[in-house]
């Protein structure tokens, strides 16, 4: 076994008593209370899930095992004269808990080299789709077709003993992990470079090589693709691809099956699928005034049109923050940094100072700042990554190490398969009127 693995099973041996011990001496100690309102409205607010590889605080953005996206910025390990966090670090933090030394990010890179070969029929399964078809169906398709590699499945269909299910889990995501990138530029090389692939390097970080085979060589946009990776890892276990993921895994489908879950669920317009409609958005806007770089007065005639039409400023918003999103500021350092002067991102940025009072106007946005996806498409477009269909993309393949380690975790805590009550609006009109009792088991 891996010094990897075994520490991650020595890590969960010990959060396993304690977890039992919690459900024995606490179980029955209520969290809060919940409203009507909360089981229309998207659950908001109910505590309802454990999920050990991040927190999100509502003011302060999210913290992946109590660090936050600056400390993680300054301690997470990098390449040989780079600035930017190595997404391999962020896994072994969210996966053992503790940051990782040099040799542990070396440790996990190879691994994920040495795992990243992806079988023919992944990619004959991804070419017998249109050209015109969306980037994020291709894959999940591709995703669902590797999954004929699941260890778990295989072992589940011989029959293994439930103590083992961590174990091909955590095989499954190091597997899935390691061909995510081979699959995403093989999907960007295929609808918009003409089939013309790029072979992987086995001497690059998993970032760096994601890059390279997106056919990118600027060194700039490697140490993007790393700080990208690591900002869109994970965000607590209640977000949509999160939840989904969990969901699914928790009928003991496989990784290869549950991540394909989330990622239709990342697809969505109000999740990870803004960061396309917001650059969509911007590019339409100055295409109808024109050209150029709109005025504040122009951007806000445009935002009060997009509302007035009854849609949503995309990149605007959050289920649960209440702040400016720290992935968001972070981003805007790096272009300051970076590219201080491109056009695009001042125009985000003379968004940023737009939109808030706008949508506070309103009197019913619960947060009218900035998430992780107003800020990102810019910086794409900065490096010549312009077609934004395939964004979420790239957020999904950042995704998959939140999500994967989690699921590495919901087995090897033996979390039991989800099943939530619910009711009928017929039920709930005889419960408000006192003539049912809201059912506790
Ligand atoms: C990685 C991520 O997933 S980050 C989120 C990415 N999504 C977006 O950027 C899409 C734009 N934003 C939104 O649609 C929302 O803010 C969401 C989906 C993120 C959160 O939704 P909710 O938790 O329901 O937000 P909230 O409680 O503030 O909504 C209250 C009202 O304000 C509206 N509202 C919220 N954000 C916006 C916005 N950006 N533009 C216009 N209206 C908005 C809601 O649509 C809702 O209107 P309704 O009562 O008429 O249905
Ligand atoms: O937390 C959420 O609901 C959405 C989000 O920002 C993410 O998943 O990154």
């Amino acid at each position: 076994m891996g010094y990897i693995k075994e520490k991650f099973k020595s890590k969960a041996d010990e959060l396993n008593v304690e977890v039992k011990d919690m459900i024995k001496n606490h179980g029955t100690k209520k969290i809060e209370e919940v409203t009507v309102g909360q089981v229309y409205q998207g659950m908001r607010g109910i505590t309802g899930l454990v999920t050990e590889t991040s927190l999100l605080d509502a003011n302060e953005g999210i913290r992946f095992r109590g660090y936050s996206i600056p400390e993680l910025r300054e301690h997470l390990p990098k390449v040989p004269g780079g600035a930017e966090p190595l997404p391999e670090g962020i896994f072994h933090l969210m996966l053992i808990g503790e940051l990782p030394t040099e040799a542990d990010v070396q440790y996990i890179s190879s691994m994920w080299g040495r795992r990243s070969h992806v079988p023919n029929h992944v990619f004959d399964a991804i070419d017998a789709l249109p050209i015109s078809t969306h980037p994020m169906t291709m894959f999940t398709v591709g995703i669902m077709a590797l999954q004929t590699e699941s260890s778990f499945a295989k072992a589940y269909a011989d029959g293994i003993n439930k103590k083992d299910y961590w174990s091909y889990t955590y095989e499954d995501t190091m597997n899935l992990i390691a061909r995510l990138p081979r699959i995403a530029a093989y999907i960007y090389r295929r609808k918009y470079k003409n089939g013309q692939h790029i072979q992987p390097n086995g001497m690059l970080d998993w970032a760096g090589n994601f890059a390279h085979m997106l056919g990118f060589s600027d060194p700039g946009f490697a140490e993007l693709m790393r700080l990208y990776m690591v900002i869109h890892a994970d965000h607590e276990g209640g977000n949509v691809s999160a939840h989904t993921t969990h969901l699914v895994g928790s009928a003991l489908s496989d990784a290869y099956l549950s991540f394909a879950a989330g990622m239709n669920g990342l697809a969505g317009p109000l999740h990870g699928l803004a960061n396309q409609e917001v650059i969509k958005w911007i590019l339409q806007m100055r295409e109808e005034l024109g050209g150029g770089s709109p005025t504040k007065e122009q951007i806000e005639a445009y935002v009060r049109k997009t509302l007035a039409e009854g849609k949503v400023v995309p990149g605007y918003g959050h289920a649960v923050l209440r702040k400016t999103d720290p992935r968001f500021t972070a981003q805007m350092e790096f272009a300051k940094k970076h590219l201080p002067n491109d056009e695009l991102v001042k125009i985000v940025w003379t968004v940023y100072e737009t939109v808030p009072p706008i949508l506070q106007e309103l009197g019913k946005v619960k947060n009218p700042w900035p998430n992780v996806d107003a800020h990102s498409g810019a910086l794409l477009v900065h490096y010549g990554l312009v077609e934004y269909e395939f964004y979420t993309v790239l957020f999904g393949v950042s995704r998959a190490l939140g999500v994967l380690a989690s699921l590495c975790w919901d087995r090897a805590l033996g979390l039991s398969i989800e099943r939530p009550k619910s009711v009928t609006t017929e039920w709930m009109k005889q419960f408000v009127e006192g003539k049912v009792d809201a059912v506790t088991e």
